[in-house]
């Protein structure tokens, strides 16, 4: 496979999308090799208790180390080659974005670890950190229960980049955010019917004249970037002026 991906949570069921559509076909042509499992197996107690209260005080329960130790050595046992890349959902992490789908699509194993409550023990990370890379990812700047909606983007995010997953990969290139597209947003689209509740498409785009269509597209795609993201507007460097941007 193209990318192995074990997810390791306290809802297994809560993954269970992942083998719909895009990602389900995916798994299911062996460009990806998905794995969803409980860290409940890789507790002993009867309960099955994978939280307790934090050590300091505070609202919250943190989950325990000792299940996740034993989780990440069962499936990525020391000596383990390719050493994969341990991704961790938190708030706390660097901003996930297209750039960064790109970076994980490139690695051949990603293992997500899904927290609940106030965090993982922290010792779990540094003690992972020591036989593999540990990335602490945010997809954004809110809070949710878990880790568990986050690893459902990311992956959506990541594969769709697979070689073999999107059906026309010239889509993966003209897309928002997408590098080819300087990161910049996409402008308005349109389809059949020219014509729909008196609304019309821009001409511009019967016009058949593609030098004219492109340059049209890029107009749409600035003011769109400018107006709803100004973060995103590149910044002419000097002496390289607008060039290309044009
Ligand atoms: O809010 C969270 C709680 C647990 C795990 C991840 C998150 C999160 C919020 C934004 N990105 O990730």
């Amino acid at each position: 496979p193209a990318l192995r991906a074990d997810v390791v949570t306290i809802f297994p069921d809560y993954l269970a999308p992942l083998r719909l559509s895009l990602i389900g076909r995916a798994a299911q042509t062996g460009i990806l090799d998905l794995a969803v499992h409980d860290l409940r197996e890789w507790t002993h107690d009867r309960h099955r208790t994978v939280d307790d209260t934090p050590y300091g005080g505070g609202a919250g329960m943190v989950m325990r180390p000792e299940p996740w130790g034993e989780a990440l050595g069962a499936l990525v046992p020391p000596g383990t080659t390719p050493v994969p890349r341990l991704v961790v959902p938190t708030p706390a992490g660097r901003r996930f974005t297209q750039a960064v789908a790109v970076e994980l699509a490139a690695e051949p194993h990603l293992v997500f670890a899904c927290g609940r409550y106030e965090g993982i023990d922290a010792r779990v990370a540094a003690d992972a950190a020591t036989r593999m890379r540990v990335d602490e990812i945010s997809i954004g700047d809110y809070v949710l229960n878990g880790g568990e909606a986050a690893v459902l983007v990311v992956l959506e995010a990541v594969v769709r980049l697979l070689p073999g997953v999107v059906g026309n990969p010239e889509s993966l290139t003209e897309e928002s955010h997408a590098a080819e597209h300087d990161g910049l947003l996409e402008g308005p689209v349109y389809t059949k019917p020219p014509v729909w509740r008196g609304h019309e498409v821009p001409p511009v785009l019967l016009s058949g004249d593609h030098g004219a269509i492109g340059r049209w597209r890029r107009e749409q795609a600035l003011e769109r970037t400018a107006r709803v993201r100004p973060d995103l507007v590149p910044v002419p460097v000097a002496g390289r002026g607008l060039d290309g941007l044009t």
